[in-house]
């Protein structure tokens, strides 16, 4: 029997001993700019070292969004994975955003690229899409579990044009629906030995009674549930509490604009941190 211990177990105890919050390291130019960074190879560099510094070992989780580092080409994939490194030694759980989703072998290639045992520099966890239909995550998600590992599927997006794909209806069932029947069977195994599975789920802080208006039960999942959009994109801690109602206790509310604002000062960005955090986990208490 395997030792590893599973992605659910380790989140637990990240929150447990760090706060629910999981911050974002969104590199994007007019941010850097507002550092006094200039926005290239160096100036994404010097912010991503400075986030590091900020939350590693005092967020307990981080969620560097892939494509900023992208942008830069396969230098800038350099400092995600430095970036990666530095944050799982310092005892914070990363979850890179990559949005991937495709399928057969390209899903494979996907799956062993971010969450294989040989993966380079592979996070604890990578955000994916299911609009090629949840079945085509199958590799990733039964990979995942093999190596301690999460996914974390879209839902619920943040975004406005979120809906006319997600509230989509078929045999009944809308899309969003057909993804919180996966994850909540994906994740049966560990609610029946009373833990936290390791699919969870993307439901934003900002799509109001769409939860609700979908007959969505979040609770039964038992997995996370990633709540980005409170503060830059105008979702407040009530929202949280209407949204996710008694799901609550497994949410992870992810903020990245509101708190890199208080850069490029490594301990006003802490701070920062550290009050969202605690703001955060009074309300999920
Ligand atoms: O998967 C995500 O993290 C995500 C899903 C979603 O529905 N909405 C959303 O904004 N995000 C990400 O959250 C980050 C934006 O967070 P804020 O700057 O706090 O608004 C970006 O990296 C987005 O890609």
């Amino acid at each position: 029997m395997s030792t590893t211990p599973t992605f659910g177990q380790r989140l637990r105890e990240a929150t447990g001993r760090l706060g629910p919050l999981c911050a974002g390291i969104d590199p994007h130019r007019a941010l850097v700019e507002s550092w006094g960074l200039a926005y290239d190879l160096d100036g994404l560099r010097a912010f991503t070292r400075a986030c590091v510094e900020a939350f590693g070992g005092h967020v307990a989780v981080v969620k560097p969004q892939s494509a900023f580092f992208e942008v830069f080409g396969s230098a800038g994939v350099a400092v995600l994975e430095e970036a990666v490194r530095d944050l799982r030694a310092a005892g914070t759980l990363v979850l890179v955003d990559a949005k991937r989703g495709d399928i057969g072998t390209t899903m494979d290639a996907y799956a062993e690229a971010f969450l294989g045992k040989d993966a380079v520099d592979a996070p604890d966890a990578v955000t994916v899409s299911p609009y090629l239909g949840y079945g085509s995550l199958r590799p990733a998600i039964d990979l995942a579990e093999q190596t301690g590992r999460g996914v974390f599927v879209l839902a619920l997006t943040s975004n406005p044009e979120g809906p006319e794909v997600q509230h989509a209806v078929r045999d009944g069932r809308s899309v969003a629906g057909t993804v919180v029947a996966g994850a909540t069977a994906d994740n049966a195994t560990a609610a029946a030995r009373g833990e936290l599975g390791h699919v969870g789920l993307v439901v934003g802080a900002t799509v109001g009674t769409a939860v609700q208006d979908l007959g969505l039960d979040l609770a039964a999942v038992n997995g996370a549930l990633l709540a980005p959009g409170v503060g830059a994109q105008g979702g407040t801690a009530e929202d949280l509490k209407r949204v996710f109602g008694d799901a609550l206790s497994n949410v992870l509310p992810a903020s990245s604009r509101e708190v890199l604002g208080a850069g490029p000062d490594v301990v006003a960005l802490r701070d920062r941190a550290a009050r969202t955090s605690e703001a955060m986990a009074a309300l999920l208490s």
